[in-house]
């Protein structure tokens, strides 16, 4: 099938790729011109596992970029994959897909026969039908049902894993305009859905928008639930990893996003949690949970940085942060619990030595006066205390013989061998 991908971030690229190798033509429609250049060059614009062989096998040949939105007259089918930012006040902040369905609907007015328009992007019910649709249908002139037609899938891929998660998705979930969009979309899916484990959800195009924001609150709000125990386990001198540990084999609970620490960042819990509060006050309900879930996270790394000042006076202190990427495998570092940590480090006028196996370049223009080191040993030399952030297994097994001061107080529950040190702190066990 002959298919365009409007964004190519982290989801567009990487959905790109993969339906590149399950036998599609894809084209990417993107406006950054160094990822076009990039993904025509053969090379990956993103760190991600898998990427960057499929990128390089499939370039040139069915995997091609560009910044002409004419490229979708090409396709059959059109994904938007366009960034969906929280608005200051946290709300959905659609202004990206409105100006992408607007340029996609005039590319579609010069085009003869069907177009199928999928939204991939995480956007709130009633964005697809009521925002989407009627853009693309007043800029290209067609109507929804005559030649075009409108779906929503939302994805589930995690940063670190993305390649593999869309290839070998628990689930794929869509919600289509018509049958025929829907027959698209299981054609389209066939070699992943014909794999054992993947179950398809056929619903409609309301609850395929919700159940993407459900399936974020529920695991947010699961990782915040596993902090607050936490946080309770360490007042009473327990381990919350062996109590979780216990609870995660009741199969009702799963011992998955049982690991608690410095909570959750990324670009995707922090907003999706905060547009579907928002969504729910526009709708006259006060999601009491979800606002807890979001104080329970905000307020773990000010509690790292306490108890590692229990330790080391931080005024003039040298702090090792190991890890800046939101988690392990990715290069992100948006809403990333390090950054906060090192906000708080700095307030308390510690000096802060960073280090990460590939995120330190997207630290760097927003964090210039900090220092840098190339590995977590030459960040640890000379410091009077270091924490974990992201639990990178590089960290796994380190040396602390360099340090000042070895004080390590841990966010992640890295494997440490505590007995080189003055001081573990755990911040939950
Ligand atoms: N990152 C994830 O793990 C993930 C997973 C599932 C769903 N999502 C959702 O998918 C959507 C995309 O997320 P992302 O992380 O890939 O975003 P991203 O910011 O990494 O990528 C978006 C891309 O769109 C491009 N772009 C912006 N305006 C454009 C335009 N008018 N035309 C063409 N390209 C344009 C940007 O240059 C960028 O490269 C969001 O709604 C997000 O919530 C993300
Ligand atoms: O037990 C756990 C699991 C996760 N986290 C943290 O939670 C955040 C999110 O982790 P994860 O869900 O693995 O990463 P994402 O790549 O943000 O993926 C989430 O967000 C994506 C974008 O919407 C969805 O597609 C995925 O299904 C969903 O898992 C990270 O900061 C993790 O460190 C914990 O603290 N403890």
């Amino acid at each position: 099938m002959n298919v365009s991908i409007v964004g190519s971030g982290y989801v567009g690229t990487t959905v790109a790729a993969c339906l590149a190798d399950i036998g599609h033509d894809v084209i990417n429609i993107e406006i950054d011109e160094d990822i076009v250049e990039a993904i025509n060059a053969g090379e990956a614009p993103i760190h991600e596992s898998g990427l960057a062989e499929r990128i390089a096998d499939h370039a040139g040949s069915s995997l091609r970029a560009t910044t002409d939105y004419d490229a979708v007259r090409e396709t059959d089918v059109t994904f938007l994959c366009l960034p969906t930012p929280q608005s200051e006040d946290g709300s959905l902040d659609l202004a990206i897909m409105r100006a992408g369905a607007e340029s996609l609907g005039r590319a579609l007015a010069d085009e003869d026969g069907d177009h199928l328009v999928v939204v991939k992007s995480t956007v709130l019910p009633g964005t697809t039908e009521d925002v989407v649709g009627p853009v693309l249908e007043a800029e290209s002139g067609t109507a929804i049902g005559d030649g075009l037609e409108i779906a929503m899938n939302p994805e589930f891929l995690r940063m670190g894993t993305a390649v593999e998660d869309f290839l070998e998705p628990d689930k794929i979930v869509f919600g289509a305009s018509s049958d025929g969009a829907a027959e698209t979309l299981r054609e389209l899916y066939a070699p992943i859905l014909d794999r054992q484990g993947t179950d398809l959800v056929e619903t409609d195009v309301r609850e395929a928008e919700l159940i993407k924001y459900a399936n974020n609150a529920f695991l947010a709000s699961k990782v915040s639930l596993v902090n607050e125990l936490g946080n309770i386990a360490k007042e009473y001198d327990a381990d919350a990893y062996e109590v979780l540990e216990a609870v995660g084999l009741d199969d009702r609970i799963s011992e998955r996003f049982m690991r608690s620490g410095l909570g959750w960042g990324g670009s995707c819990f922090p907003k999706d949690v905060n547009a579907l509060r928002a969504g729910a006050r526009d709708q006259g309900y006060e999601p009491a949970l979800l606002d807890a879930a979001v104080t329970v996270n905000d307020a773990q790394p000010r509690r790292l940085v306490d108890l590692l000042e229990e330790h080391v006076p931080l005024e003039g202190a040298r702090i090792a942060v190991l890890g800046l990427s939101f988690k392990p495998g990715t290069d992100d570092v948006r809403k990333s619990r390090a950054l906060d940590v090192i906000d708080h480090l700095t307030d308390r006028g510690a000096d802060v030595v960073a280090a990460d196996p590939v995120a330190i370049e997207n630290v760097r223009p927003d964090y210039p006066d900090i220092e840098y080191a190339a590995s977590a040993e030459a960040a640890l030399e000379g410091a009077d205390g270091a924490v974990v952030a992201t639990d990178w297994p590089e960290f796994d097994g380190l040396s602390f013989d360099g340090m000042a001061r070895r004080v390590l107080v841990d966010g992640r529950r890295i494997d440490v061998d505590e007995d080189a040190l003055e001081v573990y702190e755990g911040l939950t066990w």
